[in-house]
């Protein structure tokens, strides 16, 4: 299980998150990346964690003002990036050309969506991985694979019949190595969270909690 912990715009110190990531990945050997705000990708990076942007544009260089190049987030320690996350969907053409904005940038990629039909969708654009995410349980205290594990099997079926080759990660609510256990459980091959950790009193132990259900 793959766990990415997007920082989204919360007012968490980014480094101090960083540093819990790396440290909580390295004694337990799980797979964590932090997803700050792009202009904190450098220095999170320099912490060691594995770094992700949170969007990329799907254009190249040129006269792009206010973009998100991808290969400037590569070239700053970005290893991967989200797209068409719920709180900044795209239209499908860009969806498609940030894929392909990322590919070129050698980023890994994990695009968003709200439930298994745009998951159908989003594997067929080709990227690493989808990552399925009911609007109406971001940021709230209920895990997706408590209130919605249908939502998940369906995302997990749904990208298998499309191309078996794409993860399926979901996300909303996932706070506690229960949730991370139950989201695996139903076919999940990793989960986005956030506010579970950027919102936490203790960063640290909430990373630390998420591994337990590894
Ligand atoms: O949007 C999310 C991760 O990208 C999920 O947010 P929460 O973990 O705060 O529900």
């Amino acid at each position: 299980m793959f766990i990415l912990v997007n920082l989204k715009a919360y007012p968490c110190d980014p480094i101090e998150v960083a540093t819990a990531a790396r440290d909580v990945a390295e004694a337990s050997g799980a797979r964590i990346a932090v997803s700050p705000q792009a202009a904190d990708i450098a220095r999170v990076a320099d912490t060691g964690v594995e770094t992700w942007a949170q969007h990329v544009s799907p254009n190249a260089h040129g006269s792009h003002t206010g973009s998100t190049l991808a290969e400037a987030v590569a070239d700053n320690g970005a290893e991967g990036t989200l797209i068409n996350h719920s709180e900044n969907r795209l239209k499908l053409a860009d969806i498609d050309g940030s894929v392909r904005a990322a590919e070129r940038a050698d980023l890994e990629t994990i695009v968003c969506a709200n439930n298994p039909a745009q998951v159908g969708a989003a594997a067929a654009l080709g990227p690493d991985a989808v990552a399925v995410e009911p609007p109406e349980l971001i940021g709230g205290d209920v895990s997706v694979s408590t209130a919605d594990p249908g939502i998940v099997e369906d995302a997990v079926a749904a990208a298998d019949a499309v191309d078996p080759d794409v993860d399926v990660f979901c996300g909303a609510g996932v706070s506690t190595g229960d949730d991370v256990a139950a989201a695996g459980d139903l076919g999940a091959s990793g989960i986005l969270l956030a506010s579970g950790v950027a919102k936490a009193d203790d960063p640290r132990a909430a990373l630390e909690d998420l591994v337990t259900g590894l």
